[in-house]
């Protein structure tokens, strides 16, 4: 059996044998480099990096346009770097699903340093403080989840950790936007250095929103005296610290047991899928498909590696703000939180096999198609409506693909003003369109409600995806029973949910769209079945 710790150089002959394509580099040298003069550091080691940004690093490192590797920085998970980075030796098996069956390997070895980025952790504190005041660092990546980005509460009201914060001044902050101005105050003070913070997680605007909430922190530690104007000077020059807009592009499920079976029975030996205790799944190898694209504001202060040459696009911010609202908002994410949510209440386990629902195929059809697409700006680079039929007719039905309704559930109260807020905004904001048109995304919104009960369709419980507010959530829909028809009961429990502007961008009351979620709500809920139902005849009804 071969494994991730193997000396890939000395049995290269092995990994050929095995079709495992191995980095052309010492890695070594590459550690010993990215240790000395670090130009990358990587936020949230998660499955997206491991199979997307740490093969552009691992192109770059083979064909000499990058030196040194990416340093991992985890402030949230400290299994991951302990079990999956360190155990073994930062490597990755990257296995790309190609939809005729075939899969791609490739052992990635350009990670550098994986380092447990938290106050609990003084020696990973300290190590990644010092970094950060290396002139070498030329950029930081994130995908540490949306939640990842949050200072505020459902209400809008600071949290008690940024708060604290807040109060306690750049030495030991505890929440993720805390630590990074920490480090940003640590980089000032060791000479104002240029860096480029480049948020990669899955939200129009990515970096305003980065940069907003590093300012909300260090503004607050300038009010209470810990920071002079200068340093927000530095944060707000694009010559000193860019924040980056992206979109990025490739569905990455979790790690699947079936390409862990695949993996063994060729001979490969990593292949225990960890499931740590703070909910993230990974794996030695991680799992990805092969459509994707990284679009990229060309903005480094401090210069940067040929990232096209490894597949990104470098774009002005209008092109990367198009292309992203394009995929986030319109084109593939809202169809994605569709089949997940109503996947879940028709007891799905793959996206794929949802394809092949014709209700299901109908319903992200309609949305796409008919309510994403006519308010979307055309990013030139990538043309919406053949993105869209690239997603339904090639990504989503590769059975090759084990992603899951239940993996993209996950989080989605942070998620819905994305997915389907801004398209709600833009029929509010355009005189020729009424939002009161709108159907299936209202019935997407009333099938979140009724997913929020945590009973399916069969009328039995199911376990739903982890979400900073379920527990707020599900406690307003406890008392609503299958076949309830009492309209002043369904309004008196999805109100709270339906007027908060925080999750969905607007009062749905205030907009006209909250009494249509209601009555979508109040079928689904007619009875067991009710849901196969209500999607059957409003999909039926708009062929
Ligand atoms: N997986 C995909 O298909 C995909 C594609 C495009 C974009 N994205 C973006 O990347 C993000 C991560 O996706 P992934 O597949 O790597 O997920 P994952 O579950 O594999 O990894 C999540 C990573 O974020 C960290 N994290 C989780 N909660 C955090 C918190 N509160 N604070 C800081 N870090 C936290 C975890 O420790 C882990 O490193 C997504 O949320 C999304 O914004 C994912
Ligand atoms: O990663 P999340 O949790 O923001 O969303 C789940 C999926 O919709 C997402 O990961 C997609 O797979 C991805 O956006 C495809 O590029």
């Amino acid at each position: 059996m071969l494994s991730l710790n193997d000396d890939y150089l000395a049995k290269s002959a092995d990994f050929s044998t095995q079709t495992i394509a191995i980095p052309k580099f010492d890695q070594s040298k590459i550690s010993n480099s990215t240790k000395e003069k670090p130009v990358w550091v990587h936020f949230g080691g998660g499955n997206l990096f491991r199979c997307f940004h740490a093969k552009i690093a691992q192109d770059l490192i083979n064909n000499h346009e990058l030196t040194s590797g990416v340093t991992i920085a985890e402030t949230y998970d400290d299994e991951v770097i302990e079990k999956i980075y360190n155990a073994y030796h930062n490597r990755i098996l990257r296995v790309v699903m190609n939809s005729d069956g075939s899969l791609e390997k490739e052992l990635l070895a350009s990670v550098g340093e994986a380092v447990y980025f938290n106050q609990a952790s003084e020696k990973g504190w300290n190590r990644l403080t010092e970094i950060f005041t290396k002139p070498s660092l030329q950029f930081a990546t994130f995908s540490i989840t949306e939640k990842g980005y949050a200072l505020t509460d459902v209400s809008g009201a600071l949290t008690q950790a940024a708060k604290e914060d807040i109060q306690n001044g750049p030495e030991k902050p505890k929440t993720n936007m805390g630590a990074i101005a920490h480090l940003l105050y640590a980089r000032y003070n060791a000479g104002k250095l240029p860096i480029a913070m480049v948020s990669t997680d899955n939200f129009s605007q990515n970096g305003l929103k980065l940069e907003t909430e590093v300012l909300r922190v260090a503004e607050g530690w300038l009010k209470n005296g810990f920071v002079d104007q200068e340093f927000i000077a530095y944060l707000k020059d694009p010559k000193k610290v860019s924040f980056p807009w992206t979109m990025i592009d490739r569905i990455t499920p979790n790690p699947a047991q079936s390409v862990a079976d695949r993996l063994k029975s060729s001979g490969f030996a990593d292949t225990t899928i960890l499931h740590t205790k703070k909910h993230t799944n990974i794996a030695p190898f991680g799992n990805t498909e092969k459509t994707h694209y990284l679009v990229i504001e060309d903005n480094f202060p401090n210069g940067r590696p040929q990232l096209e040459k490894a597949g990104v696009i470098l774009t002005d911010r209008e092109t990367v703000n198009d292309a992203d609202q394009m995929k986030v908002t319109a084109c593939l994410n809202p169809l994605h939180t569709a089949l997940a949510i109503y996947g879940n209440l028709l007891d799905y386990t793959s996206i794929a096999d949802e394809l092949t629902d014709d209700d299901l195929l109908g319903l992200i059809k309609a949305l796409g198609y008919k309510e994403d697409l006519p308010v979307v700006k055309d990013p030139k680079i990538i043309n919406p409506k053949k993105f869209i039929d690239e997603l339904i007719t090639m990504r989503l039905p590769n059975k090759n693909i084990p992603d899951t309704p239940q993996r993209i559930a996950s989080d989605t109260s942070q998620k819905i003003a994305i997915r389907y807020g801004v398209t709600i905004q833009h029929y509010l904001d355009d005189p020729q369109l009424d939002v009161t048109s709108l159907e299936f995304i209202p019935l997407v919104l009333a099938g979140w409600c009724r997913y929020l009960m945590g009973i399916d369709d069969n009328g039995n419980e199911f376990t739903q995806s982890p979400d900073p507010l379920l527990d707020n959530l599900k406690s307003y829909v406890a008392g609503i029973n299958l076949s309830d028809d009492d309209q002043a009961k369904i309004h008196q429990a999805l109100k709270p949910i339906l007027a908060n502007k925080s999750i969905f961008g607007n009062d749905l009351y205030q907009i006209g769209l909250g009494d249509i979620v209601e009555d979508y709500f109040k079928q689904l809920i007619a009875g067991k079945h009710a849901v196969r139902k209500t999607l059957h005849e409003t999909v039926k009804n708009k062929k």
